[in-house]
């Protein structure tokens, strides 16, 4: 901080954050996120992120911010104005899962704080890129006699390892990028299949790796059965629920048992050394 003209030099941040660390932070850092949901896309990061807004010391944006891949040439400024203001104790969160497989944003994360606190969430690979190509489709991202096994296999019946539906889901690859600026105990990883199956659990664990009390609990949380999802209540407005966009939980392309077999196959490997790291 500049004492003469007490404006925070937001380009000094990493140092300012590890400075003061053990004072009660200035409103203008602490609006500055300090937990980051950094992917993976159709993982059930919304799902997540929804959850642990219901937290009283949690505040969150609407949007994903996209500050360290799109718009980080705006500055940390314009970051900190897209988060909400906080009080004492509370803290901001951002949800960009395009984050996890940005190359340079490990490094430009590190360098707003290296006490960054990071939640992957993971899937099952396969039915991440089944997820991942019916958005495509419904977005209409993609040519309309394109199917999933011509976007996922070569014509030779391998995997095409150039499609970013097929990258994405090569998760220990990318986590390798983030484990070079940050520890492991930096980093916590959850499982999608059991944010639908345990919510409670993994909010549990994921509330404990942020540093807050477990204030998530079954009153906010339950299960729709007619979404087939958890939905949250919100105990302010009486009696009023809400589950995750309709574009959530929708049905999957079709696609052959051959190609989920070959995908299958191929993510094998990567899958046996996510398991190592968590
Ligand atoms: N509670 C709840 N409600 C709705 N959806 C849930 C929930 N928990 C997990 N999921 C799964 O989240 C998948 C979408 O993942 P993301 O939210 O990460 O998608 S996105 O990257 O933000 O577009 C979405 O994937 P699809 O089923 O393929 O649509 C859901 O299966």
């Amino acid at each position: 901080m500049n004492r003469t003209t007490n404006k925070l030099n937001l380009n000094n941040i990493p140092l300012l954050v590890e400075n003061l660390s053990s004072k009660p932070l200035d409103e203008r850092i602490r609006r500055l996120p300090k937990v980051i949901i950094i992917g993976v896309k159709k993982c059930g990061t919304r799902a997540l992120f929804e959850c642990l807004k219901l937290h009283p010391l949690i505040k969150a944006p609407g949007p994903e911010p996209h500050f360290f891949d799109r718009n980080y040439h705006r500055g940390l400024y314009w970051y900190r104005s897209m988060m909400p203001a906080t009080k004492e104790h509370e803290i901001t969160m951002d949800k960009t899962p395009r984050y996890f497989v940005s190359p340079d944003v490990p490094a430009r994360t590190y360098n707003m704080s290296p006490n960054t606190k990071l939640v992957i969430v993971v899937r099952d690979p396969v039915i991440r890129a089944l997820s991942d190509f019916t958005q495509a489709v419904s977005k209409h991202e993609v040519e309309s006699n394109m199917t999933f096994r011509r976007r996922v296999l070569r014509r030779d019946g391998d995997t095409n390892i150039h499609s970013s539906i097929v990258q994405t889901g090569i998760y220990v690859r990318y986590v390798t990028n983030w484990l070079k600026y940050f520890g492991s105990s930096n980093i916590h990883i959850v499982s999608g299949e059991e944010i639908v199956t345990n919510p409670l659990a993994v909010l549990g664990t994921v509330q404990d790796f942020i540093g807050v009390e477990r204030e998530i609990d079954g009153n906010l949380i339950y299960f729709n059965k007619t979404r087939g999802f958890p939905c949250i209540r919100i105990l302010k407005l009486k009696s009023t629920t809400k589950c995750f966009g309709e574009t959530k939980g929708r049905n999957h392309v079709q696609t052959d048992s051959t190609t989920l077999k070959r995908l299958n196959d191929f993510y094998r490997p990567f899958n046996q050394y996510s398991i190592c790291l968590n």
